[in-house]
């Protein structure tokens, strides 16, 4: 009787207690955290939703720059999460000891081995760990060890080379998607530097394995949910899919984990945990590739550098090193094909050094001592690297315990911080005017004043003690792919062309189609294209994309561009569908 009375209660009451508590809650976000004097928008301060929606739309970046152009350097983007734009928090934020620690954020990054989260150098949060480790390893990825492997980043580059000529320049008309190449360059290069192993993306024009797809479906999920890192505990990390892996009754590897466990096995002796002698490399020079110097540090070290350490500091190379590589890559042809002007100032750059005999090479690839003194082609990677730089989304750290003052207001301790390279690099105060402009010469024209500062606002490759270790394998292979590449073959975007962003339900068609270059963290939403309307005419319903005859609708998990071919009464003859990237060009040989 008493019972039913209290379930009565309930039920009638029911709604108002929702009601209670989803109000509290809100109310708790938005006043618990201290944050009220940070301006932003309301719903942001009231529950983190706001911002997951923002990041599953894509292209959070740009939003986030309306936020700071509209309210300034500190913007609160959630209950706990604050913005800053002013370069000057950079050193506060990330400085060695300072004190931050990276957020749950990169543990949604965090890949899964046997069911256990893998620590790499990238994702890990405990920063005793990750000191550790970094300083077992940084000497790998000095530029004075990595010049040693310029040999095998021209290996990649002339195959790279002979494939672009054997498969589109010795084809007149024939189209390519010079962005999804680029990408395969970027995978086979960090395979070669660490496995001493092309993957074979190169050769074979394909991703291999779905390693590509593998990661950047990776990172999209990694993007959303980490706005919500709670959420991953109940998706993919949650303790009854941890357990049956534990017991082998469930297989929750990471794809990329198999994928350098398996490279990682032709290589190790399971026994001794040492490299097999019969794999090891004989070769005049002695090759030393990333794995090998893992394995040496392993043995210097078995405690710290333990065999599953080993693996994980591969498979953060290829996790944190291609993918971004190939959007760097990406975003200086893009930015070149966009401002002829630009193109020309370069192409005269790297001709003069031709004709100078500083190029001098048989094979016509080009060294990094010569190419890293070019000052049109430095002012160039570094403008692309400042207006598109491959992460989209704050790289946020949790302030120490006393809080701080940033841009004159203070942060208690406790909140998640950030700097975002796309709204840092938006300041004409730092950068000069028009920063959302592709101006290389603004790196040639800045005084050494303006110019150290611009340097030191760069945020592309992140800052401290977390900064990029891959940064200077990066460098090296955009510095001598890019030269070597324009002074083969001429390149120019397909202007009868029409690239229609494969991201909305209902297509609107653009010249030169000019959407994401595809960030990291940022990329374009995945959705299956449902009707195919252009510009009034009708297009057909039917798309051959890789091999498969998809009426009407493409499978959602993947991206596509379509590309569409006008005849001369601008009605729609045919369409083709691209990989995600705008990069959809004709490339001929050089004639000078
Ligand atoms: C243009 C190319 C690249 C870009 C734009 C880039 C960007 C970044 C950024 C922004 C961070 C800092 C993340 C944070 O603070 O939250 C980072 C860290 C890192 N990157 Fe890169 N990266 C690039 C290439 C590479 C390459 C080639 C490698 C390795 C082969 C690499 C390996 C790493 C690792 C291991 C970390 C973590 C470092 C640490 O926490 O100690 N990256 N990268």
């Amino acid at each position: 009787m008493f019972l039913d009375l209290v379930l009565e209660f309930f039920r009638s009451y029911l709604g108002l207690f929702l009601l209670w508590g989803v109000g509290s809650w809100l109310a708790y976000n938005r006043y618990a955290y201290g944050l009220n004097h940070i301006p932003g928008p309301k719903l942001a301060s009231l529950t983190n939703f706001w911002r997951l929606f923002v990041v599953y739309g894509r292209r959070a970046e740009l939003e986030y720059i309306r936020l700071h152009e509209k309210y300034g350097s500190l913007v609160r983007l959630g209950p706990n999460l604050v913005s800053v734009s002013d370069a000057s928090a950079i050193p506060v934020i990330y400085a060695l000891n300072a004190g931050f620690i990276k957020s749950d954020f990169y543990k949604v990054q965090q890949t899964l081995a046997k069911g256990q989260p893998l620590l790499t150098l990238f994702t890990s949060t405990d920063e005793g760990y990750h000191s550790k480790l970094r300083r077992a390893v940084s000497n790998a990825y000095a530029m004075s060890t990595l010049v040693q492997s310029e040999p095998y980043i021209d290996s990649t580059t002339t195959e790279f080379i002979r494939q672009i000529q054997s498969r589109f320049a010795d084809k007149p008309g024939k189209i390519c998607d010079l962005g999804f190449w680029l990408q395969l360059f970027a995978f086979d290069v960090i395979g070669e530097l660490t496995y001493s192993k092309r993957l074979g993306f190169i050769e074979n024009g394909i991703d291999v394995e779905g390693i590509i797809s593998s990661i950047e479906g990776m990172l999209d999920y990694a993007a959303v949910v980490g706005q919500m890192p709670g959420l991953d505990k109940l998706l993919i990390k949650n303790p009854i899919r941890k357990f049956c892996s534990k017991l082998g009754l469930l297989n929750s590897n990471t794809y990329m984990v198999s994928f350098a466990r398996k490279r990682l096995d032709e290589r190790v002796d399971p026994l001794t945990g040492l490299e097999k002698l019969e794999a090891k490399l004989v070769t005049d020079p002695p090759r030393r590739d990333f794995l090998s110097r893992f394995l040496e540090a392993h043995k210097k070290d078995p405690d710290m550098i333990t065999n599953q350490r080993v693996l994980a500091l591969t498979v953060a190379n290829v996790f944190a090193g291609s993918d971004t590589t190939a959007i760097s890559l990406r975003a200086v042809f893009y930015y070149l094909l966009k401002n002829p002007a630009d193109m020309q100032s370069l192409l005269n750059e790297i001709f003069e050094q031709k004709r100078n005999g500083k190029f001098a090479r048989a094979d016509g690839l080009v060294d990094w001592k010569v190419v890293r003194e070019l000052p049109f082609l430095d002012a160039v990677v570094k403008e692309a690297l400042r207006c598109h730089p491959a992460t989209g989304l704050p790289l946020e750290r949790i302030t120490p315990k006393a809080g701080i003052t940033v841009c004159g207001k203070f942060i208690p301790g406790g909140t998640i911080i950030g700097c975002n390279a796309w709204t840092v690099h938006n300041d004409a105060s730092v950068f000069g005017e028009a920063p959302k402009e592709f101006r290389p010469r603004r790196w040639i024209d800045a005084s050494q004043d303006q110019r150290r500062l611009m340097e030191n606002s760069i945020l592309t490759f992140g800052a401290g003690s977390r900064t990029c270790i891959g940064k200077n394998i990066s460098l090296l292979e955009m510095y001598k792919l890019i030269p070597a590449f324009l002074m083969k073959f001429q390149v120019s975007q397909e202007g009868t062309f029409c690239a229609i962003s494969g991201h909305y339900n209902s297509l609107s068609a653009f010249q030169n189609g000019t959407k994401a270059l595809s960030s990291t963290w940022a990329t374009p939403l995945k959705l299956g294209v449902q009707n195919i309307v252009c510009d009034g005419s009708s297009a057909a319903a039917e798309v051959k994309a890789e091999n498969t005859v998809c009426k009407n609708r493409l499978p959602f998990t993947t991206e596509y561009r379509w590309v569409c071919s006008f005849n001369d009464e601008n009605k729609i003859v045919k369409i083709n569908a691209y990989m995600d990237t705008d990069l959809v060009t004709r490339v001929i040989e050089q004639n000078s």
